[in-house]
């Protein structure tokens, strides 16, 4: 079956011309602007492989089939997730990495690259209706390995043309504190830390959940065990980890993520799909970088010894090539911080408090969904009558992925593709494309059973 679309607009933006042109759809250039959205050749894969059945929703990526929907097994509060591999059929429950969606009885869903599929949640916030399962990617396939079990990540889709996540390492003393304290000052809205875990104890004025969550071992390392860490290594005798959520809640604030994380840190960050600008921070000499530890007066003899013991490795591994892309000296603590800023291109900066926010979408209960290559048309409305709301989300500029969260997504209403110019849809509410119906499941107790 294929289902027509019909829309009227005085004048279509370029984004949406753009994106008929891609269809190869028809524009009528009589009097009567219109143009037929009818079905599309059969070159432009659909990226639909799904039936979406009340809470389920079931996609078919390579020999896996993934059933997507109702409830976690150990969370009622997050959406499920179980996997078949067609060679061996039954069903398993995945590890699931990453920050989990709240259930939604709406799910739409279209595979993209085959190694993720982009989830769209019906009758969510605006800030929770797109999220992605990776299910392939670099990450889920050492995770895969690393644990010996199905593995599965979350990532939540963030709007906007986020910029990249900043680490910064140096050796203890050399003042990264110091450079990223002033940062967060000077722009407070722009930038947002990623409050590591960590095993050593709390220095005079470190607050937990601010400067560092402060953990026992055993706790951390179970988090560890589960999964829940980007990166972690032992430094100086203790334990230091990012965790997936610390660099999500900075993401979700609409704000550029700091990692303060050694050279080890460092290199599994550059390993992930962080896509982060490395900054390594040098001091101008041993003896100072000394004086600045003993100045600061935080650490026994002992742990001097050891810090400054280390600093001689991490110097030593930061030259390693294509780990940082930047070296800073801190010398003058003034010149390194205008050099910090020039990188970062904030030199001639005045932060903007109330940039305006990219549109955001009220994903109803009734949509549907259309993909074009990269570009996912999105209408809402019942099957008798669509709305007038229509999105169009670019998904060509993603960047990052799980670990955290993917960025890039770029939105375009109804409004901004026509410039406040009504846009009427008509035709039965259905997808543009063919649908496959695999099969319907619903879930038991003992995992998901083929409806009759
Ligand atoms: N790998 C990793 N290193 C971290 C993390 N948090 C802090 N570190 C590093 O651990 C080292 C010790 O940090 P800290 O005890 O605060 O001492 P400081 O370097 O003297 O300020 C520094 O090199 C930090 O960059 C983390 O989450 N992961
Ligand atoms: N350029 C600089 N010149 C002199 N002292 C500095 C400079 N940068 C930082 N400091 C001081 O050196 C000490 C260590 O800095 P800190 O930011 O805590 O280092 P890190 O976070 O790298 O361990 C602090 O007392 C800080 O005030």
């Amino acid at each position: 079956m294929h289902s027509k679309f019909l829309y009227q607009s005085e004048h279509l933006s370029t984004e949406l011309k753009d994106f008929v042109a891609i269809g190869k759809l028809f524009v009528s250039m009589g009097g009567a602007p219109a143009f037929v959205a009818d079905d599309l050749p059969g070159d432009y894969p659909n990226g639909f492989d799904l039936k979406s059945e009340g809470h389920n929703t079931v996609v078919n990526v390579g020999n896996k089939t993934y059933l997507i929907g109702g409830t976690d097994h150990g969370s009622k509060s997050t959406i499920g997730v179980r996997v078949s591999d067609k060679r061996t059929g039954g069903w398993v429950t995945p590890t699931v990495l990453g920050t989990r969606p709240k259930p939604s009885e709406v799910i739409s869903a279209v595979i993209l690259n085959e190694d993720r599929i982009f989830i769209l949640k019906g009758d969510s916030s605006p800030d929770d209706c797109f999220w992605f399962l990776e299910v392939d990617t670099p990450f889920v396939q050492e995770k895969r390995k690393e644990f010996g079990t199905e593995v599965v990540a979350w990532s939540k889709g963030v709007v906007g043309d986020a910029k990249k996540p900043i680490v910064i390492s140096g050796p203890s003393g050399v003042g990264k504190g110091t450079l990223i304290s002033a940062l967060m000052k000077e722009f407070p809205s722009t930038f947002g830390f990623s409050v590591s875990h960590t095993t050593r104890a709390p220095r005079e004025r470190e607050q937990n959940g601010v400067h560092y969550h402060f953990t026992e071992r055993s706790v951390m390392a179970e988090e560890i065990r589960d999964g829940k860490f980007l990166e972690f290594a032992e430094v100086h005798g203790n334990l230091y980890g990012t965790s997936i959520e610390a660099v999500e809640v900075v993401a979700d604030a609409g704000k550029r993520c700091i990692l303060d994380i050694d050279v080890q840190g460092a290199r599994s960050v550059r390993a992930s799909s962080l896509e982060a600008i490395f900054i390594f921070v040098c001091p101008p000499s041993f003896e100072e970088l000394e004086k600045r530890l003993r100045a600061r007066g935080t650490e026994t003899e002992q742990q001097i010894q050891k810090r400054l013991q280390n600093a001689k490795a991490e110097l030593e591994q930061a030259k390693s090539q294509g780990l940082f892309d930047h070296m800073l000296v801190n010398d003058d603590l003034e010149t390194c911080y205008a050099s910090l800023k020039k990188l970062l291109d904030l030199d001639e900066a005045v932060e903007i408090i109330n940039e305006s926010s990219p549109p955001l979408v009220d994903l109803p209960r009734d949509h549907s969904v259309s993909k074009i290559d990269k570009k996912i048309l999105i209408s809402c409305g019942t099957r008798e009558r669509a709305s007038k709301n229509i999105f169009l989300l670019d998904l060509s500029s993603l960047k990052g992925g799980a670990p955290g969260r993917t960025r890039g997504l770029d939105i375009y209403t109804s409004d901004s593709m026509t410039n406040g110019i009504n846009v009427a849809v008509e035709g039965d509410g259905e997808h543009l494309h063919e649908v496959e119906v695999i099969q319907e499941y619903e879930i038991e107790d003992g995992g998901p059973s083929i409806m009759k």
